[in-house]
């Protein structure tokens, strides 16, 4: 499976470890993200993420900033996106399982470096439920 992920200044270190921790289980990540805790624009890191998901060239996207806002804020412009902001592991199950989110935001700075990469496992390893969800999911794509 492979994931892409992204990160501004705030999410660098975050970024280092979760990559750490998927490659040693048998992901492959692509690393979209800064590589330095320089002050940069998370817009910038973000759309190649979401394009990767888009296209298929990833299964799921990772994208780490300070609050996450920004990152979901851009990821959800993203037709084919669907990016949750999560902040402990019960948030992350229920993204998967009611909303089939196919990006996981984590806001680094409110977040354990520990707890983001628990967070990581259970969004990769559950499933959307589909039913009543799949019809709230089919919804969401909006254009004036
Ligand atoms: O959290 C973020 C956006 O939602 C980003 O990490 C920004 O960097 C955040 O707004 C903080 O910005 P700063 O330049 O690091 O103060």
């Amino acid at each position: 499976m492979t994931i892409a992920i992204g990160n501004d200044h705030a999410g660098t270190d975050y970024k280092f470890a979760i990559k750490k921790h998927l490659e040693t289980k048998g992901y492959t990540v692509i690393n979209y993200g800064t590589n330095v805790n320089d002050s940069v624009d998370y817009p910038d890191f973000v759309h190649p993420v979401a394009q990767a998901v888009e296209t298929n060239k990833a299964n799921f996207g990772i994208l780490i900033c300070g609050s996450a806002n920004g990152v979901a804020m851009t990821a959800n412009k993203h037709q084919k996106i669907r990016a949750g902001l999560c902040w402990n592991k019960e948030i992350v199950t229920l993204t998967r399982q009611h909303n089939n989110a196919n990006v996981l935001c984590i806001p680094a700075r409110f977040t354990a470096i520990d707890q983001a990469i628990e967070m990581v496992d259970t969004f990769l390893n559950t499933e959307f439920e589909g039913g009543r969800h799949q019809n709230r999911v089919d919804k969401i794509p909006f254009s004036c």
